[in-house]
């Protein structure tokens, strides 16, 4: 018989014996809650506290995001998670001819903290923890949370919640990048600080795989170079002089969960215990920062546009790998994701997907629950070393700034892209519906709703903006932003006045996403890809 490979292509033998299995107790797994984390951060896992059901949403103005957030929380959501559009993404306005076409379209259009009101009008901010998925001008919407926050009188150390802030994969994988790498993180290692001094609770970073994956990664490279960016961070927020335990314990990640229910298992179980090794062996972490904490969203591009229905199943089976992998947060994506913005109803069903994994299928029950299978042993094991392997070879490029430069990871994610692209092609993966078992049928078509008004109303609110506030005071605090951002070039030596405050002063004054991202370019300037 042929061999078989995991999708990662780790070889699976047919039945696997105690004696294929080598695991120390102590030093492999140890108790949920206990070094190396290999069986859960917390030492009662879910019976403590079930993970937090956070759907992304987020489309068109801030009063129709806020009406999804409202539906999806009253349905039983329990946190938070905002998608903006490309130009809140890029730093650009809505009023900019660079925006055209894109307003409100991936996300909800943010312009100015009066917007950031509209968008979070009745959700109680210091009872719900809300993620922002925003990178390049991830500083800026803190901000404006913060401001928002503080105009309602909820004090900023009551806030809790994750910005994705990981600029890294944006270079990567993701693509809304604006300053080149060396000021991004830069401003990345002054949010660690900002955040610990001042609003404890917020996760200032969501170090991210799934991006990495969905550009086509297997489960090992999204481990690999998920910790080469995670590292890259850590060293960078180091050598500014903050100290490791000071900031790592609100280091957060995001994995993809794909269908390979146990491949995917071993991988969050891997995942936990080689950050917990490489945090104390590099950097002398404590355990509380040795503690890999993770947001998982089930795989966009499992999706198949065909027989649609079928992605209710995908994304049932990812979301027990999550949780039998257990994950803090879950995004679980709805069925017609892969034809259009997912509907009220399919986000519903989304979310009681998760609510049926949690309170009926007895995945909460126990901790780790898949702990002792020889065969979820053993791949873990595997997808450790593998993993491992990898990344030293990252610290041999010279780790994850060098290895972007030189093109490495783009080119091994396109590679592995490319051969599972052939593997579908040749029947090797099944993709039900789609290779085997199709109906002839093609996919349905929606229509793509027609965003025109709604960029003509967001414009005329923004104009409004721009019009009623104190011009003169906006230019003083830009002014300032734009005085303290050549700190942040590797030229200056030394210390760097804080960016955070000065960006906050501007949002309380009405300043746009785009005035302070132009202001910051100004001083930076703009990363042209070498690829
Ligand atoms: C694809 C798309 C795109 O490209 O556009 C995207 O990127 S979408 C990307 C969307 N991204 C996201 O949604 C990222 C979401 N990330 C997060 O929510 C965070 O970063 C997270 C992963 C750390 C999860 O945070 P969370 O608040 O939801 O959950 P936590 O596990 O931290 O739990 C909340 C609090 O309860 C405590 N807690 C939890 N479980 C227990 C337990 N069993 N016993 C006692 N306490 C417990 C925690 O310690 C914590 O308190 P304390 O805090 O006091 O310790």
């Amino acid at each position: 018989m042929s061999e078989r490979l995991s999708p990662s292509g780790i070889p699976i033998p047919g039945v696997v014996r105690p004696d294929d299995v080598h695991v120390d107790y102590t030093r492999d797994l140890a108790d949920p809650g206990q070094f190396p984390f290999t069986r859960g951060v917390q030492p009662t896992m879910y019976r403590g506290r079930l993970w937090t059901m956070r759907q992304y949403a987020g489309f068109g103005t801030a009063r129709s995001t806020n009406e999804r957030f409202r539906l999806l929380l009253e349905a039983g959501q329990t946190g938070l998670s905002v998608a903006f559009d490309l130009p809140t993404q890029m730093g650009i306005d809505s009023d900019s001819p660079r925006a055209s076409g894109e307003v409100g379209r991936v996300g909800v259009a943010i312009d100015t903290v009066d917007d950031m009101h509209v968008l979070l009008d009745g959700i109680p901010l210091d009872k719900v923890s809300s993620s922002m998925t925003i990178n390049s001008t991830a500083s800026t919407l803190l901000a404006m949370y913060i401001v928002v926050a503080e105009e309602r009188g909820i004090a900023r150390s009551a806030l809790s919640g994750t910005v994705q802030n990981d600029i890294l994969k944006e270079y990567i994988a993701r693509g809304t990048y604006i300053y080149p790498p060396d000021p991004s993180l830069a401003l990345t290692a002054e949010m660690f600080r900002f955040c610990a001094a001042e609003v404890p609770q917020w996760n200032p970073i969501s170090i991210s795989g799934y991006h990495i994956r969905e550009a086509g990664a297997t489960a090992v490279q999204e481990v690999a170079f998920t910790f080469a960016d995670a590292i890259a961070y850590v060293q960078q927020a180091v050598d500014t002089g903050l100290a490791v335990d000071a900031f790592a314990p609100r280091l957060s990640f995001f994995f993809a969960a794909h269908s390979d229910l146990f491949e995917e298992v071993a991988k969050f179980r891997a995942a936990r215990r080689l950050w917990a090794r490489l945090m104390r062996e590099r950097f002398g972490a404590n355990d509380t920062s040795c503690k890999l904490r993770f947001h998982t969203q089930t795989g966009g591009v499992t999706l198949t546009a065909q027989q649609p229905l079928n992605n209710v199943v995908r994304v049932t089976v990812q979301a027990l790998a999550a949780t039998l992998g257990g994950t803090q947060s879950l995004h679980t994506n709805g069925y017609d994701e892969a034809l259009a913005l997912p509907t009220a109803e399919a986000a519903t069903l989304a979310l009681r997907t998760q609510q049926i994994v949690g309170y009926e299928s007895g995945v909460a029950q126990t901790a780790d629950p898949l702990a002792g299978s020889w065969y979820v042993e053993q791949l873990t094991d595997a997808v450790e070393a593998r993993a491992l392997e990898l990344l030293e070879r990252v610290d041999a490029l010279g780790g994850a700034a060098a290895a972007i430069r030189a093109g490495f990871f783009q080119e091994e994610i396109g590679r592995s892209a490319y051969e599972y692209q052939l593997r579908v092609e040749a029947g090797e993966t099944v993709v039900v519906g789609v290779n085997r078992f199709g109906d002839g049928q093609d996919p349905p078509i929606i229509p793509s709703p027609d965003f025109s008004a709604l960029e003509v109303g967001q414009v005329a609110g923004l104009k409004q903006v721009k019009a009623s506030r104190d011009n003169a005071a906006v230019q003083a605090a830009l002014q300032a932003i734009f005085e303290i951002a050549p700190e942040y070039l590797p030229a200056h030596v030394g210390a760097r006045a804080p960016l955070m405050p000065r960006i906050i002063d501007a949002v309380r004054l009405r300043a746009s996403v785009g005035e302070i991202a132009d202001t910051l370019e100004q001083v930076w300037g703009r990363y042209q890809p070498t690829m």
